[in-house]
């Protein structure tokens, strides 16, 4: 296993009774990657980002996480090893104002590495690394509004910010522009990308504009198999794909 792969599933395959869902699929995921998932409705997405979060087990095959095999793990451990998946706004507290949120989210990533005494001293670094990601977030200004009255895009910062701050290594994202606006989604996109650096990304995404805007890599899923696992420009140059997937928007 290469050092410098963060995510990797080898073989994977999903039954549901006799209908075979995820055929045997291979993806590499490079540590700090943006990796976009594309297919047509029906391919699978959703099914493989539920095998890798550990939401459902794997018929056949396995998922390493840095190194180490999470299929057959419950989706906390495999959470506590570095992988998170981001769900719309649901994971937010709306009552609790945006401060709040983030710090709530960073107590809970340091609440379980320290004994009480050192967390009461690690109080004022919470704070700061709040502060922190306030600002890359661009949330600076709206600390004190309760998550429940942002905008959407900025309920999606907010809650990607706090994935992150509850150490995500791994961040698995449903269709983070779903709903949005073209202004909405290039602003909460540019926000992913600016929050991410240190992290490894795999996205579901369907509007094109945005995968070929931030992916490194990209794997077309078509009928439960990978069609393709490459760069923007070669998936883009690719007949099988084009034919398959991307038809209209080529051309
Ligand atoms: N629990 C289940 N039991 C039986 N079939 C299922 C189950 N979950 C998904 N499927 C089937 O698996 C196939 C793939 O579904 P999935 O939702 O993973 O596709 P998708 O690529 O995410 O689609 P979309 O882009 O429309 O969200 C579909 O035919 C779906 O009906």
């Amino acid at each position: 296993m290469s050092e410098s792969v963060a995510l990797s599933l080898k073989g994977v395959k999903k039954n549901f009774g006799r209908a075979e869902i995820i055929r045997g699929v291979d993806l590499d995921v490079a540590k700090n990657e943006r990796h976009v998932l594309i297919g047509p409705n029906g391919a699978g997405k959703s099914t493989l980002f539920n095998l890798i979060s550990g939401r459902l087990q794997v018929s056949a095959g396995s998922v390493d996480l840095f190194g180490e095999t999470i299929s057959g793990k419950s989706p906390h451990m495999i959470n506590r090893q570095g992988l998170s998946r981001s769900f719309q706004v649901t994971n937010l507290f709306q009552n609790m104002t945006v401060m709040e949120n983030l710090r709530c989210s960073l107590l809970w990533s340091m609440g379980h590495k320290y004994a009480f005494w050192k967390f009461v001293t690690k109080q004022r670094e919470v704070t700061e690394r709040a502060e922190e990601l306030l600002e890359r977030l661009r949330l600076t200004a709206r600390r004190d509004v309760p998550a429940g009255l942002l905008t959407y895009a900025e309920q999606r910062a907010l809650e990607i910010g706090a994935t992150m701050a509850s150490g995500a290594k791994v961040l698995l994202l449903d269709e983070p522009t779903a709903g949005m606006s073209r202004t909405e989604a290039d602003e909460v996109m540019e926000l992913i990308r600016e929050v991410t650096t240190d992290c490894t990304l795999l996205m579901v995404e369907h509007d094109l504009g945005v995968v070929f805007g931030v992916a490194d890599r990209i794997s077309v899923l078509v009928y439960g198999e990978v069609l393709a696992s490459d760069t923007p420009e070669a998936v883009r140059a690719n007949a099988a794909v084009q034919e398959a997937y991307l038809g209209k928007e080529v051309h």
